[in-house]
């Protein structure tokens, strides 16, 4: 059996319709009619301990209601969850004895009170051991380069610093499972930088099993082993990031520099112009042919100064993927 197992959950959420003028108010004061949205639509997986699954998806697509069905915050309209054994929104409150969530967008701070103190409520919230609670204040201090401001009050703080007391403040009982929700939104290139080598460290160090939902596919390429997508509620694909791109790539990006004025772009079989700066074409070359055959057409064709293969990311496939 897996640390975490899904099955076949889907959520639906019965909304309000919303009325028009003074007659209408009244009127669903009386009678309020209903529909249904659906959040989360047949999803299933299994994830094992000390995984880092990247969750992903456009707007909409049902992150944050599955990670809330995990973390017990919401229950399933039907299907089943096990987290460690337990179904974790029947049983919050040992589920929350078991797991770390971090929310991009919300603190679990205290505005007033310095990161250090919200770390020793929390310790006597959780009933954390002295011994546990030094050792990881100690460590997610160290590692989340936190001494400069974990006297200061949390409003006087950073988003960056912020986030970083969030993530330590999630970890200091140990959990089995941390949650990510958008934890670099809003942050500057060095925090998320900083955040991403500390969710590696975290993992590597203390085999937590790391669920992290972004929209940064920067976050994904740095951290996750394994990627699910999903759209509309459902899934479109599990599997490992190289996996993904052998699915989903339809080629592969060649660079040509020119120290000349730029040839003449002809029209192409296989070859696709994506951009033209003033000394540079990008091409896409279809899967079909080796870089070998490319590249040595390329060359006799164009005879560019430089040539360079570029890595097609992560971000422009997804990009592709919701866009065709
Ligand atoms: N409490 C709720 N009541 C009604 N509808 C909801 C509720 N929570 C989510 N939804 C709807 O369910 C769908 C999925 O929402 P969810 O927040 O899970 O998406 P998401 O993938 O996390 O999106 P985002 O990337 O924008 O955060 C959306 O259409 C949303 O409007």
């Amino acid at each position: 059996m897996s640390l975490i197992e899904v099955n076949h959950i889907h959520k639906n959420f019965k909304i309000a319709e919303p009325t028009k003028g003074v007659m209408g108010s009244l009127k669903s004061l009386l009678k309020k009619k209903y529909y249904t949205k659906v959040a989360v639509e047949d999803i299933s997986f299994q994830i094992d301990r000390g995984e880092v699954v990247g969750y992903i998806g456009p707007n909409g697509a049902g992150k944050s209601t599955t990670i809330k069905i995990l973390s017990g915050v919401l229950t399933p309209t039907s299907g089943s969850v096990t987290v460690n054994g337990i179904i974790p929104y029947k049983n919050r409150k040992e589920n929350a004895l078991k797991i770390g969530v971090v929310f991009g967008q919300r603190s679990q701070l205290y505005w007033d009170l310095p990161v250090a103190d919200t770390f020793e409520l929390y310790q006597k919230l959780y009933n954390i051991k002295d011994d546990l609670y030094n050792t990881n204040r100690r460590y997610f201090t160290d590692i989340l380069e936190m001494h400069d401001f974990i006297n200061q009050p949390v409003r006087q703080l950073s988003l960056g610093q912020k986030m970083k007391a969030n993530l330590a403040l999630s970890m200091l009982h140990d959990p089995d499972i941390l949650y990510l929700d958008e934890p670099t939104i809003g942050l500057d290139v060095m925090s998320k930088k900083t955040l991403r080598t500390c969710i590696a460290d975290i993992n590597r160090d203390k085999q937590t099993t790391i669920i992290l939902t972004t929209h940064d596919m920067d976050d994904i390429e740095a951290v996750c082993g394994r990627l699910i997508l999903i759209d509309k509620g459902r899934k479109l694909f599990d599997g490992s990031l190289t996996d993904f791109e052998e699915h989903y790539k339809n080629g592969y990006l060649v660079r040509m520099q020119f120290e000349r004025n730029l040839p003449v772009w002809g029209a192409e079989k296989n070859y696709k112009l994506l951009e033209q700066s003033e000394n540079n074409f990008v091409i896409s070359v279809d899967k079909c042919l080796t870089t070998r055959e490319a590249l040595t057409y390329l060359i006799n064709r164009y005879n560019p100064d430089n040539i360079y293969i570029e890595k097609e990311k992560i971000e422009d496939i997804i990009q592709k993927i919701f866009t065709n």
